[in-house]
């Protein structure tokens, strides 16, 4: 009998060490003890050569010509999420075809009567352009919309009628080209239903006087501290919470706390601390240093390095780049195009942009002062002209021109005005009728921070967007916005811009952004 107590003792005391062994080994996995003796000799990964929170794109701009893209994932499922935490929910859905846009029926009708003799001037007017299959029963497609009607105000010579693969367009008053536009052969099999534009009302602004552009290898440098806001929001306060010291639960609240006050969203937060801490676990990391290193790694790969950056604006198929540049009034949008072009430029190309903002007289003139400093042409409408008409012209005269890209400035509008956002699918329809866009950048003011996402889903419903432009990185502290931006919509972030000046643009690489910022 007390052989058995004595036995029946000794298991529970050894069940009782275990059981405190354990517990000990468990508080100290989750409370992390580091030693910043390694933190003073970091890795390279750790403390990149550059300091001080300068954004360097380590290459220069990565322009293509468009190839099969492969498909873009989304990762929301509702087609329209609610915006803050209900915005990060992932998604699957369908999203609103360009084709499902109604084309209005202003843009086709009665060729006739809108056709003023002086447009089918003689050296324009190939012979296939009368051709009687133009007035094809689809042509009479219905819904009128409000952007059909030329002002009498703003035209001249009224709308004409094209048909786009085979017939050539009317080109510009002010240059006209001495030969007739080629046929897009590129275009011919789909045979798309002829449309009606506003050609006559466009003129093209040939720049006179040409700025000098520095070439764009390198030149970024000059970018260096522009995300210093961001960098002391984010960077520093997540530095200073994972440096020498106890890793608690608090510590992890408070790296929470910073990334989602850096606008990463909260499912990218939760994904970053929580494979910040599952690696810091199985990795057995206990310094400063390699929680650093972790940090960096896990931030970079939130940012998903392997999506394609490039900037398709290069010519393909014998036929300029189009790049149709979107988002609403204020973003940059013209900026962006502007700086754009001297990237271009700068590297050699020929440029024509095109100023579908018909809706500010000044944002044309905009525009035009690109042009003429980085010897683009530019091809504008009048003040209420039609932004697709306008749109339709650039990427005809790049084509006649021989240029290698057509950068489309279009009208930024609110997004809330189901009409326009129509009207900007208008404007990719009609400039496919001539030649395929090749790219969609949609322009994002990063200080807008949720509203922004917003703008973007509206946008993607209307356009397929293929890459986005975040602006004014350099006014705002969260520059973690890149992070939710890509995950709302699951399109690469290509470019950011990073002032107001004519080079403060760079392509954006995560691995020198995340650098940047915590640097
Ligand atoms: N700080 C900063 N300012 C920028 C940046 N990009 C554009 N801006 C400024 O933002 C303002 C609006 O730029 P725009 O290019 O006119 O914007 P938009 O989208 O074309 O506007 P609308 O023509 O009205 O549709 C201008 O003052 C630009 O200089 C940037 O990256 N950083």
């Amino acid at each position: 009998m007390s052989t058995t107590l004595i036995w029946v003792l000794v298991i529970a005391l050894v069940v009782l060490a275990a059981a405190l062994i354990t517990g000990v080994a468990l508080v100290r996995r989750r409370r992390i003890r580091l030693s910043d003796a390694e933190a003073e000799k970091p890795t390279e990964q750790l403390r990149p050569a550059q300091r001080g929170g300068g954004y360097q794109a380590g290459g220069g701009f990565n322009l293509s010509a468009t190839t099969a893209a492969p498909p873009v994932e989304r990762t929301e499922v509702d087609g329209q999420p609610g915006v803050g935490d209900d915005a990060s929910v992932p998604r699957d859905s369908h999203r609103q075809g360009i084709v499902d846009v109604t084309l209005p029926a202003g843009d086709v009708a009665a060729p006739t009567e809108q056709a003023a003799p002086e447009q089918a001037a003689p050296e324009q007017a190939a012979p296939e352009q009368a051709a009687p299959e133009q007035a094809a029963p689809e042509q009479a497609a219905p819904a009128p919309a409000e952007t059909e009607q030329q002002t009498p105000g703003t035209t001249d010579t009224g709308a004409t009628t094209t048909e786009p693969p085979t017939t050539p367009v009317p080109v510009q008053p002010a240059e006209p080209p001495t030969t007739p536009v080629p046929a897009q052969p590129q275009a011919a099999p789909q045979a798309p239903p002829a449309v009606t534009t506003d050609a006559a009302s466009t003129e093209t602004v040939v720049p006179t006087e040409v700025e000098e552009i520095a070439p764009t290898e390198g030149r970024l440098e000059r970018l260096r501290g522009r995300l210093s806001r961001s960098r002391s929001a984010f960077g520093q306060g997540l530095l200073g919470l994972l440096g020498a010291g106890d890793l608690d639960e608090d510590s992890w609240t408070d790296v929470e706390d910073t990334l989602l006050l850096a606008d990463l969203g909260a499912l990218t937060t939760s994904e970053v601390v929580g494979k910040l801490r599952e690696r810091i676990a199985s990795r057995g990391v206990r310094t400063a240093g390699q929680v650093r290193e972790l940090l960096t790694e896990v931030l970079v790969e939130a940012l998903h390095p392997e999506m394609e950056r490039s900037v398709r604006a290069l010519p393909h198929s014998g036929r300029p780049a189009v790049v149709l540049v979107v988002g609403v009034n204020g973003t940059g949008k013209t900026t962006t195009t502007g700086k754009l072009a001297r990237v271009l430029v700068a590297d050699g190309r020929h440029v024509l942009l095109g100023a579908a903002d018909t809706f500010r007289a000044a944002a044309a003139e905009q525009l035009v002062t690109w042009g003429t400093r980085v010897g683009a042409e530019v091809v504008r409408g009048r003040e209420g002209a039609d932004p697709a008409s306008v749109a339709f012209d650039a990427v005809k005269q790049g084509t006649t021109l021989g240029a290698d890209a057509v950068l489309v400035d279009t009208a930024g509008r609110l997004h809330t005005k189901a009409g326009l956002m129509d009207e900007l699918g208008k404007v990719k329809r009609v400039v496919e009728k001539q030649a395929e866009v090749d790219e969609v950048l949609l322009v994002l003011d990063a200080t807008t921070g949720q509203n922004g996402l917003t703008q973007a889903r509206v946008f993607s419903e209307v356009v397929d967007v293929t890459g986005i432009v975040l602006t004014k990185l350099d006014g705002t502290a969260k520059g973690g916005i890149v992070f939710q931006v890509q995950r709302e919509l699951g399109v690469p972030v290509k470019l950011v811009g990073l002032g107001e000046g004519p080079d403060d643009l760079a392509p954006f690489e995560p691995a020198a952004f995340v650098n940047a910022l915590l640097y």
